[in-house]
């Protein structure tokens, strides 16, 4: 086989269980039959992209139908790439690279300017023009004593909320946040029911169903959580697994918290998406009880079409910066553009005035949205700065508030 005597075609729904099966192979999974049934349900709803040799199906490619928040509380069409999977006879032939060349390609027909993705390993995918949109952070705390805070918790009553109520009663606070935090996907009810409130974890089948902790009415923060139960002999403690919390402010967060570190027979709550700008570790009164045992790229972006995604966000100060961009893999991206954008306006047009900035389509993903500044790019001498102030003009125009974050995997 050859690159060349693979074809890339979408893949029909009659496909779907061959996909699967390839997709299980590539990943070594072998997921139970309701689960492959969620599979199955999910794809069928997705854009999908087949590698054929011949007859065979060697790879394999979805994309969700997302909308992604940016800077500013917009809004834009962002495909979630998942399930890639190449067959292990056809790996490192080429069939990823064109599987995402047809990805691209159906972006620009289709006027999505991002798409997104959960990398399987974090080396795959810069050659593509992704960069870490996001990071998340994983925390663990001790809770085998009371959580030791420098402000008090808000004292609104809690309250656990069914499930099934909760996409009605969470989804227009989670639809708030997004509007603060870049790169969160817009939620659809089956999303809710279907990706945070199944019953059966699908990594650990010792945990309990999802728990929903909810503060104040009007609500003013929740928890998502999981338990499990410790093992005396084993001298184990139970563990508090929380998937989400969202809150309106630290006195907020810190009822939640207060709550999670203080659930009979547990000893230690976990969580593992964190924001990176979480209050939560510096208003721990003790930082050994709170401790960030790692952070790590979360969601990464790539910005099929840069001067459309450019667009979209707002600008927190003036800038005027001439960018050299660089992109093999989207030749309509690259060249020389300025950029003149402010609170009030913005404009992106090609131009031949000398650079002011030099940079790769993938490090645009990464300061995209704030996750990493323009000008630790130039330090790690990955973008290359011509004009003396023009990172730190650019960062002044890109500065959000708040980190982008989601803890929405796919
Ligand atoms: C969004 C998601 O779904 S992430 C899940 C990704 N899938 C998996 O991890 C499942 C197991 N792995 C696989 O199915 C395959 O090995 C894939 C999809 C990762 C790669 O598919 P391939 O068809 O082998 O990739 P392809 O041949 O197009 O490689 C393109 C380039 O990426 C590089 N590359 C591919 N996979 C990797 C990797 N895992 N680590 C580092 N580099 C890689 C190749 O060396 C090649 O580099 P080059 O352009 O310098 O020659």
């Amino acid at each position: 086989m050859n690159a060349r005597s693979v074809q890339i075609r979408e893949l029909p729904e009659s496909d779907i269980e061959r996909a699967l099966a390839l997709a299980y192979l590539a990943f070594h999974e072998s997921p139970p039959e309701e689960r492959r049934g969620h599979h199955r349900e999910t794809l069928a709803g997705l854009l999908r992209i087949g590698a054929y040799d011949g007859e065979e199906l060697v790879g394999f490619a979805a994309a969700h139908p997302f909308t992604v928040s940016v800077p500013g509380g917009g809004e834009l069409s962002c495909p979630g790439l998942t399930f890639v999977s190449v067959a292990p006879t056809h790996r490192r032939r080429g069939v990823l690279s064109g599987m995402v060349s047809e990805l691209f390609a159906r972006c620009a027909r289709q006027g999505a300017p991002l798409v997104a993705l959960w990398a399987s390993e974090a080396s795959i995918y810069g050659r593509f023009g992704f960069g870490p949109g996001g990071y998340g952070a994983s925390v663990e705390i001790d809770s085998r004593r009371p959580l030791a805070l420098r402000l008090a918790p808000d004292p609104r009553p809690l309250r656990l909320v069914d499930p099934a109520d909760a996409p009605a009663l969470l989804g227009p606070y989670f639809e708030q946040t997004r509007a603060h935090r870049a790169g969160r996907p817009a939620r659809t009810e089956a999303w809710w029911r279907e990706e945070w409130l199944v019953e059966k974890d699908e990594d650990d089948d010792d945990l309990s169903p999802p728990r929903i902790v909810a503060l104040g009415d009007p609500l003013a923060g929740y928890a998502i959580y999981r338990t499990k139960s410790g093992d005396e002999e084993a001298r184990t403690p139970g563990v508090v697994r929380v998937d989400e919390l969202e809150a309106d402010g630290p006195e907020a967060a810190a009822a939640l918290w207060s709550y999670l570190t203080a659930i009979d027979l547990t000893g230690k709550v976990t969580s593992w998406g964190r924001p990176v700008d979480d209050p939560l570790p510096l208003i721990a009164a003790d930082p050994d009880q709170v401790r960030v045992t790692s952070s790590f790229p979360a969601q990464w972006v790539r910005l099929v079409d840069v001067r459309a995604a450019l667009e979209a966000r707002t600008w927190a100060a003036p800038v005027d910066v001439v960018l050299a961009i660089r992109d093999e893999r989207v030749p309509a991206n690259a060249g020389r553009y300025r950029l003149i954008a402010s609170p009030d306006g913005f404009s992106y047009a090609p131009t031949g005035d000398d650079p002011d900035l030099s940079l790769e389509a993938r490090d645009l993903a990464t300061v995209y949205m704030g996750a990493t500044s323009v000008r630790a790019m130039v330090r790690a001498g990955l973008v290359a700065e011509h004009k003396q102030d023009a990172a730190s003009m650019l960062d002044a125009a890109l500065y959000t508030d708040l980190r982008p974050h989601t803890v929405d995997g796919f």
